[in-house]
């Protein structure tokens, strides 16, 4: 077995064996220790870490890639810092199979740009697009039997930002949505 493989890495590109038999060691041997973030891996826990706070957002702001240990709060603030230096768009893709833990993370990633942006606001429109989640939810989510809140309808979700890094408005855009599983109300 490589060496990097014994110990275990926080970026998957340092694992000198790149088989499925150790990527999947990595995670689990990360997962054990409480670490569930993996360039570019997130491990759902099933439990709350106290890994979310305002302090963990501090933390991670204006901390470049790979300075401080994986997080999906770094990867929000690489986006954020890449976008407001350079004035590109960026994008995040978050792909995985049902109950992966996909829409937390995408929630994680606006709580942290809301974090960040927000300090700079004066509408809190941030806290707007943050709220509109749940009634989001109620209309597309239903239990499954692998997501008690699986999101039934895929999601493109777009922030905008003015020039000086503030969020200025949102627009969700849906497709795919399992009719078959919307509820009717009763006649
Ligand atoms: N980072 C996390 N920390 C703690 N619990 C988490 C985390 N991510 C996901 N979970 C748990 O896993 C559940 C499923 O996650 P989520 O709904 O994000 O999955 P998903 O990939 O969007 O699934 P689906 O494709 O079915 O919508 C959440 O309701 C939550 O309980």
């Amino acid at each position: 077995m490589h060496a990097t493989s014994v110990e275990g890495v926080d970026d998957m590109i340092k694992l000198g064996d790149m088989t499925e038999a150790a990527l999947l060691r990595n995670l689990s041997l990360r997962h054990k220790r409480g670490h569930i973030y993996v360039i570019l891996v997130a491990v759902n826990p099933y439990q709350d870490f106290p890994i979310y706070s305002d302090e963990q957002v501090r933390l991670y702001h204006s901390r470049k890639l790979g300075e401080l240990p994986p997080h999906i709060f770094a990867i929000a603030e690489s986006c954020y810092f890449n976008m407001t230096r350079h004035l590109k768009n960026q994008c995040c893709i978050i792909s995985g199979e049902s109950g992966a833990g996909k829409t937390e993370s995408t929630k994680l990633i606006l709580q942290y740009l809301a974090a960040v942006s927000g300090k700079l606001s004066q509408q809190q429109i941030e806290k707007q697009i943050l709220e509109s989640n749940p009634i989001l939810e109620a209309f597309g989510n239903a239990k499954t039997i692998r997501n008690d809140n699986s999101s039934r309808f895929g999601k493109y979700l777009e922030i905008f930002f003015n020039k000086d890094g503030v969020i200025e408005g949102a627009r969700v855009e849906q497709y795919l949505l399992e009719k078959s599983r919307l509820c009717h109300q009763v006649r």
